[in-house]
């Protein structure tokens, strides 16, 4: 029997709320509310700690100064009141209470709570910790004596559980700003943060679990981003009807393929027919390529642009350096066509204003696919200051180029001119070998020959990829070893699968 996990697929989408975006919540509730926002999310910690941990264990929560302490402190209180093992670890100077975690501690204490000085005061070993040092107020890297509790913490078997946000991430960014909380389950409040989705949040979130505290989150401003979701794409993810031809469904160019690196052409090619293009042709650099592929005979491979009848360009797979290189880009950037826009072609239009320009006017915009290295070049900076806030740095690639960025890597940002953002959920490590790039760029192309409007294909196209890949890692192939030409098969067979849901669902 072959090892099989189970496989599933965020199937909801929902909104992601940046620091500012929360905080404009946080001011106008928390005045209002009644109970206290505190006191509902500490028994929100109370819950899911139950659910998680049989009676009798010790369940060990670690308090830092603010309100993400005082959530631990009512969690804590709450614990005890239903007659579970609980004990604070926390460590206050100064005396002067004041401020709702404050008195959170201070009802902690008054009910016989315990709290110790550091890990080494307890008797057994904790059954769950539960991580309260800091959430969102995060305002520099952990020093001590929380930077060894959270050390402590990760040594242990325990049940981890974060609340809002694991102590040391940056919510907004994703990224770890020194020690940093590692949990099994975070539980984060009023609205989800994109910083668990992305770069560091998903090795250090585990599974996220929004609570709202009863707050209806459309009574506020849910800013521009969004955590992507089946149900996004429902709409276009529909069965094909019966009287329909090659024609329908759209034909797709990708030029690329200098001598060396036809392959990166070929995987988008692959990728564009296996998931319903009409027609594929390759335009490839390499003199030398084989007129049709063995492994594809359905490939139209040459190494000229058709005169006619291109409904979609993806430039860029293997396209290389050279001086052909760039004319074609010179000549085909300017098209009115659909454009993907992906690896070498990047690299390309990163040190050449004249192509830049180009990009900028035309009447579609183009989606660009950049990998980190990609998009510094492209913003004229390095990996570290894209990767510091990957939705910041998609957001001015967007914004810069007039055009929809898939900005790769895990948690990959998709942002549009106008400011709108998401991030994907799907994918995994399995994903970083080399070729999948050049099988997302021919998925894009894919959807948009078949008539997917630029921004949804930008998102639907990175969600298939990750899904696909998934699905291949639950059924035991990958995520070591997973090559990009099997992305293609499965992300077929869930293009099929969702279409024929829908067909069901009507
Ligand atoms: N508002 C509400 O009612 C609600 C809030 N909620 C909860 O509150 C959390 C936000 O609370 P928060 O704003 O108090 O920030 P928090 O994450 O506790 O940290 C700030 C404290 O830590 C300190 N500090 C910062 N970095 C530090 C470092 N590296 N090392 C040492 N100290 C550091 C900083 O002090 P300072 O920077 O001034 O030294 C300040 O004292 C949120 O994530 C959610 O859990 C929910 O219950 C919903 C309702
Ligand atoms: N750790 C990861 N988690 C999720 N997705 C990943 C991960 N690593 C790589 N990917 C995805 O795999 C693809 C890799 O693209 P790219 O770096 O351009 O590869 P190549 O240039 O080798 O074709 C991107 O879509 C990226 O988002
Ligand atoms: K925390």
């Amino acid at each position: 029997m072959p090892f099989v996990s189970s496989f599933t697929v965020p199937l909801s989408s929902r909104p992601l709320l940046r620091l500012q975006e929360i905080r404009a919540i946080e001011a106008v509730e928390v005045p209002l509310a009644d109970p206290p926002l505190m006191e509902r999310a500490g028994a929100a910690i109370a819950r899911a700690v139950i659910a998680h941990v049989p009676p009798g264990g010790l369940v060990c929560v670690l308090c830092g100064p603010g309100n993400n302490g005082g959530d631990g402190f009512v969690a804590a209180r709450r614990l005890l009141a239903l007659g579970r093992r609980a004990v604070v670890i926390g460590r206050f100077d100064g005396g002067g209470s004041g401020g709702e975690a404050a008195a959170a501690r201070e009802a902690f204490v008054a009910s016989g709570g315990v709290m110790l000085a550091g890990p080494d005061a307890l008797e057994t070993p904790p059954a769950a910790i539960v991580d309260a040092l800091f959430g969102i107020g995060l305002a520099r890297p952990i020093g001590e004596p929380h930077a060894s509790w959270i050390e402590w913490g990760l040594a242990q078997t325990a049940f981890k559980l974060a609340v809002d946000v694991p102590s040391g991430l940056d919510a907004d960014t994703g990224r770890c700003t020194g020690p940093c909380f590692t949990a099994d389950l975070t539980s984060t409040f009023l609205a989800d943060k994109p910083g668990l989705h992305t770069l560091d949040g998903p090795d250090r979130a585990g599974k996220v679990v929004v609570d709202s505290l009863g707050i209806d989150p459309r009574r506020h401003d849910l800013g521009l981003g969004r955590l992507l979701g089946l149900d996004a794409f429902a709409d276009h993810l529909q069965p094909r009807r019966k009287n329909t031809h090659k024609g329908s469904f759209g034909h797709v160019l990708v030029v690329g393929g200098a001598p060396r690196m036809s392959g990166a052409a070929f995987l988008a090619g692959h990728a564009a027919l296996a998931t319903g293009a009409g027609k594929v042709t390759l335009c490839a650099l390499d003199p030398n390529i084989l007129s049709f592929s063995p492994v594809h005979p359905e490939l139209m491979v040459g190494n000229a642009i058709p005169e006619r009848g291109v409904d979609v360009l993806v430039v860029g797979p293997g396209l290389g350096a050279s001086d052909p290189a760039r004319a074609l880009l010179a000549r085909l950037l300017p098209s009115p066509l659909p454009l993907v826009l992906d690896a070498d072609g990047l690299n390309r239009l990163a040190v050449d204003a004249e192509l830049q320009e180009s990009l900028r006017s035309r009447p579609i915009p183009a989606i660009l696919t950049p990998h980190p290295m990609e998009a510094a070049r492209l913003l004229g900076t390095e990996v570290a200051a894209v990767q510091n806030d990957r939705i910041a740095a998609a957001q001015e690639l967007a914004r810069r180029y007039r055009a929809h960025v898939v900005l790769k890597g895990c948690g990959s940002i998709v942002a549009d001119p106008d400011g709108t953002w998401a991030i994907n959920p799907t994918g995994n490590p399995g994903m970083a070998s080399a070729g999948m790039g050049d099988v997302l760029s021919g998925l894009l192309g894919s959807l948009l020959a078949q008539g997917w409007p630029v921004p949804l294909a930008a998102r639907f196209g990175t969600f298939l990829h990750g899904a696909a890949a998934d699905r291949l890692v639950a059924e035991g192939i990958g995520p070591i070893g997973l090559r990009a030409s099997e992305t293609v098969a499965a992300a077929r067979q869930l293009v099929n699968e969702w279409s024929e849901r829908n067909r069901k669902a009507l």
